[in-house]
């Protein structure tokens, strides 16, 4: 049986409903919830991601998917505990509470937009930040000198390695700040592979990328998924979501609304109304988002002069 087949028969008895209990899941969530002042950001009941699959979690503009990533990986904390308690647990290993170091350390990373600071410095630099110290590998280190020298040539090594994986060797000394949109992208998923994750969790990864650079990132998330990497993936590309995602997950207003496969949940009532805010008898993958866009600011505009 080849590999796609057998994680599709893995998926094939998953109930499509939101919050269904997968056969190995390496995430685990419950009762998380997260506010802003009035605002439910997220509100999550349970959720189960599937280990070793690509999982795309989608949902419109404010549907707490990026909150959500924040939270698990411990860049924000849940407001409240829920009944019962708010709980996630990665791979085995109950993480409330953890701080986001602590996460990253047990396999769970997730990519960042490489901010003013990271940009200032090389492609090769933004690479060595990205590797993870096991804990108390730093006081080890610092008393014995060799190793931290031993330790760095490792790290410089496994850097260049990544960067020409990922085609960005002959960049590696150029200052991050002046790659294109998609060789940033590129250098986001390479920084956060330093690590070795068992988990990755990318936010967008294909935003702003040009096509040609889409088929290639594309590729690399299949070919880590293939090295039995987990993925989940935030996307409002819906063919994106349809070409590499074996599940998908779909949130709206902090809730996961719909769960399944990517060739059947898009077509789930749940899901148009989650984006379209009523009943249509479309297949989201072909709708033309500019369209809608321009439809709901003409709405929005007509309803502001009617007052
Ligand atoms: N730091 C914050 N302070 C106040 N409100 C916030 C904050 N972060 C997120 N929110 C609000 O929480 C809700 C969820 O936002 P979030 O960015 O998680 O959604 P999203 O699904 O990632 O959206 P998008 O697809 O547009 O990136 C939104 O209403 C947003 O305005």
């Amino acid at each position: 049986m080849s590999e796609a087949t057998a994680r599709a028969d893995a998926l094939a008895s998953v109930e499509r409903t939101p919050g269904s209990a997968k056969p190995d899941p390496i995430l685990r969530v419950d009762k998380i919830v997260r506010q802003f002042g009035g605002i439910t950001a997220v509100d999550v009941e349970h959720l189960e991601v599937q280990r070793g699959i690509i999982t795309a979690l989608i949902g419109p503009n404010g549907a707490g998917k990026t909150t959500f990533f924040n939270l698990m990986t411990g860049f924000d904390q849940p407001t409240s505990a829920g009944k019962g308690g708010a709980a996630w647990n990665f791979n085995g290993k109950q993480l409330t509470r953890t701080g986001a170091a602590a996460i990253a350390r047990t396999g769970m990373v997730r990519t960042f937009q490489l901010t003013k600071a990271l940009s200032r410095m090389t492609v090769l630099e933004n690479m060595m930040l990205g590797a993870s110290n096991q804990p108390g590998e730093r006081l080890a280190l610092s008393l014995f000198p060799p190793a931290w020298r031993k330790r760095e040539a490792e790290v410089h090594a496994k850097a260049l390695d990544l960067l020409a994986r990922f085609k960005l060797d002959t960049k590696k000394d150029d200052y991050a700040g002046s790659l294109s949109g998609g060789q940033r992208k590129l250098l986001e998923m390479a920084r956060a592979l330093m690590s070795d994750p068992t988990m990755i969790m990318l936010d967008e990864p294909m935003a702003g990328v040009n096509p040609a650079l889409t088929q290639s990132l594309l590729g690399h998330i299949q070919s880590l998924r293939d090295d039995g990497m987990t993925v989940l993936f935030v996307e409002h590309d819906m063919h994106v979501v349809r070409h590499i995602s074996e599940w998908v997950v779909v949130m709206a207003e902090g809730r996961i609304v719909a769960e399944g496969p990517s060739d059947t949940v898009m077509s789930d009532p749940a899901v148009i109304d989650a984006y379209l805010g009523a009943h249509h008898e479309t297949d989201l993958a072909e709708l033309d988002y500019d369209e809608i866009e321009s439809e709901v600011a003409e709405e929005e505009q007509e309803r502001e002069e009617l007052g």
